[in-house]
C-alpha cells in the first residue's frame, strides 16, 4: 500500500500549530480544513488531463489542458472527517460527498457504524475518504469494507495523522488504497490514542469533551 507522508513545509508548520495544546476550536478548525486543502493537492496529483482547444483572448485557437471527468466522491467519516470537507472541496468544488458515520467504542475500540449515505454511482467514481485520525485502523478499514462492498474500485485516503498501527491494518486489508497524511506518528497509547497526535480531534473540531 503506498503512503504518501507530506513532507511539505507549509504541512509541517500548519500541523505543528495544530499540534498545540491550547490552539482554539476556531483556530482548530481552519488549520485541519487548510490541511486538507494541501493534502488534496498532493491527492490528486495523478487526474488524468485531457487536451481541448478553446478560443483565447485575442481569438486564436489555444490548446488548454483540463481533468478528464473522472467523477469524484468525497467520503467524510463522521464526525471528525467533517472538519477537513470545506478544504477539499475548495479544490474539487464538484464532487458529489457520501457520508459514512462511525464512532470508536472507547472499551473495545472497535467501529460502530450509525448513518451512511453513498452516491449511487460509486462504481464510476474516485472515493477519496478523508478522516483527521488514523489510529487502530478500524473505521477506516470499515469504511473501506463498506465502499467496495457498493462496487467502488477506486479509493484515495487522505489523513492528518496516521499511526503505524493503523497503517499496517489497512495495508492488511486493502493494499490497493493510497494513503496521504501530514504524518506518521510514533505509536497508539494505551487507550487508542495517538502519540505524539492531536488528542480526540472530533472534540476539537467540535468544540465538545
Ligand atoms: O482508527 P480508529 O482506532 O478507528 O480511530 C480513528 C477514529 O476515531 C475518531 O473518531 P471518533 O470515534 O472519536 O468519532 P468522532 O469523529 O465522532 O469524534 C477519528 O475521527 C476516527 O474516525
Ligand atoms: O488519537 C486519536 C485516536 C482516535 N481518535 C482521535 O480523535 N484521536
Ligand atoms: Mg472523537
Amino acid at each position: 500500500m503506498p503512503v504518501h507522508a507530506i513532507n511539505h513545509p507549509l504541512v509541517k508548520h500548519k500541523l505543528g500549530i495544530l499540534r498545540t495544546a491550547h490552539v482554539s476550536t476556531k483556530g482548530f478548525r481552519e488549520l485541519a480544513n487548510e490541511l486538507a486543502q494541501l493534502l488534496t493537492y498532493e491527492a490528486t496529483q495523478g487526474l488524468e488531463l485531457t487536451k481541448r482547444t478553446i478560443e483565447g483572448w485575442n481569438g486564436d485557437p489555444v490548446e488548454i489542458e483540463e481533468i478528464k471527468g473522472k467523477k469524484v466522491t468525497i467520503v467524510p467519516i463522521l464526525r471528525a472527517g467533517l472538519g477537513m470537507l470545506d478544504g477539499v472541496t475548495s479544490l474539487l468544488p464538484s464532487a458529489r460527498i457520501s457520508v459514512v458515520g462511525l464512532y470508536r467504542n472507547e472499551e473495545t475500540l472497535e467501529p460502530v457504524p450509525y448513518f451512511e449515505k453513498f452516491v449511487h454511482d460509486l462504481d464510476e467514481r474516485l472515493a477519496i475518504v478523508i478522516d483527521p485520525m488514523l489510529a487502530t485502523g478500524g473505521s477506516m478499514v470499515a469504511t473501506l469494507d463498506m465502499l467496495k462492498a457498493r462496487g467502488c474500485q477506486d479509493i484515495k485516503v487522505i489523513v492528518l495523522v496516521a499511526a503505524p498501527e493503523g497503517i499496517e491494518r489497512v495495508r492488511q486489508a486493502h493494499p490497493d488504497i493510497d494513503l496521504y497524511t501530514a504524518s506518521v506518528d510514533d505509536h497508539l497509547d494505551g487507550n487508542g490514542y495517538i502519540v505524539p497526535g492531536l488528542g480526540d480531534a472530533g472534540d476539537r473540531i467540535f468544540g465538545t469533551r
